[in-house]
């Protein structure tokens, strides 16, 4: 397998996969800084990442504190970019208030890290989300947009995650997530998750829909009851926990669909 790039002198290592046969996914380490943060210094790595023999790379990152490596029940998120609020400030998700959340959570209980990967709108890329979000102000919710455009909920991968822990030699985590698949498809790829740390965001009235449609379609957990394992931690002081889907705004009016007359391109 060829490198997918210059690494910088004396850092390479790499972590080579063969997740179905014949099917290679190559994690590579290239560097790592110190980066001061309004939320305190962290440790930042960087890595190249193909799971398709080098056709296409992205560029998973490690935000980390403390010294995690050889570990076990390490907090880690994996966290997936979200442009338009963690760049932009929309408050149309929770995804830039969890990313702000899991810092100053591996800040104050660290050894930990968080897992930052090129997946814009769960995987489709930037272009499509803004497509989906277009749908959505039609009336479709962030399921059925995606479905309207052809592509699929969620297309995210995760091969990088199970790499970088190998790289860093950790051999189990507490997953920083409210998302059942993100546990189950990090299990499949051979992640040891002995906890889950609850990852709430206070509801706001642009994302309550946005929110409520996690919960209800995508079985997201939406409190720290009794199925969480780790309920030790929550974001807010439960003052205006979000609202259950019952009490939020009743399922949308089908839209009519525009006719479709620009190309959208989907994860090959
Ligand atoms: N397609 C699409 N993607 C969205 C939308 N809103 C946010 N995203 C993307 O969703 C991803 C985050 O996924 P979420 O479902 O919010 O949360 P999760 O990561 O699955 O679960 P948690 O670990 O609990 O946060 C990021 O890649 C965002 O860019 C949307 O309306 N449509």
């Amino acid at each position: 397998m060829q490198g997918l790039g210059t690494p910088l002198p004396n850092q390479h290592s790499e972590v080579v996969q063969e997740s179905l046969p014949g099917t290679y996914d190559v994690t590579e380490f290239v560097a790592e800084t110190l980066l001061p943060t309004r939320t305190g210094k962290y440790r930042l790595r960087g890595y190249r990442h193909t799971f398709d023999g080098g056709r296409t790379y992205t560029e998973p990152s490690v935000i980390m504190t403390g010294r995690p490596e050889n570990g076990s029940e390490i907090p880690v998120r994996v966290h997936d970019a979200c442009f338009t609020s963690e760049v932009l400030g929309s408050l149309k998700c929770d995804c830039a208030g969890q990313l702000q959340m899991a810092m100053g959570y591996i800040q104050e209980n660290g050894p930990g890290l968080i897992i930052y990967l090129q997946q814009e709108g769960r995987g489709i890329g930037l272009a499509n989300k803004i497509a989906a979000y277009a749908l959505q102000e039609e009336g479709l919710d962030t399921v059925d947009a995606n479905r309207a455009l052809g592509l699929p909920d969620d297309c995210r991968e995760y091969s990088s995650v199970r790499n970088i822990l190998q790289n860093l030699g950790i051999r189990s985590i507490r997953l920083m997530t409210n998302n059942p698949r993100k546990i189950k498809v990090l299990e499949e790829l051979g992640v040891v998750v002995t906890a889950r740390i609850p990852c709430i965001m206070k509801a706001q009235e642009h994302n309550m829909g946005y929110l409520a449609t996690k919960q209800a379609r995508m079985s997201h957990w939406m409190d720290d009851g009794p199925d969480s394992l780790d309920g030790s931690y929550c974001f807010w002081n439960h003052d205006g926990e979000p609202l259950k889907p019952s009490v939020l705004k009743g399922p949308p009016t089908p839209p009519q669909l525009p006719n479709s007359n620009g190309k959208l391109i989907g994860r090959p």
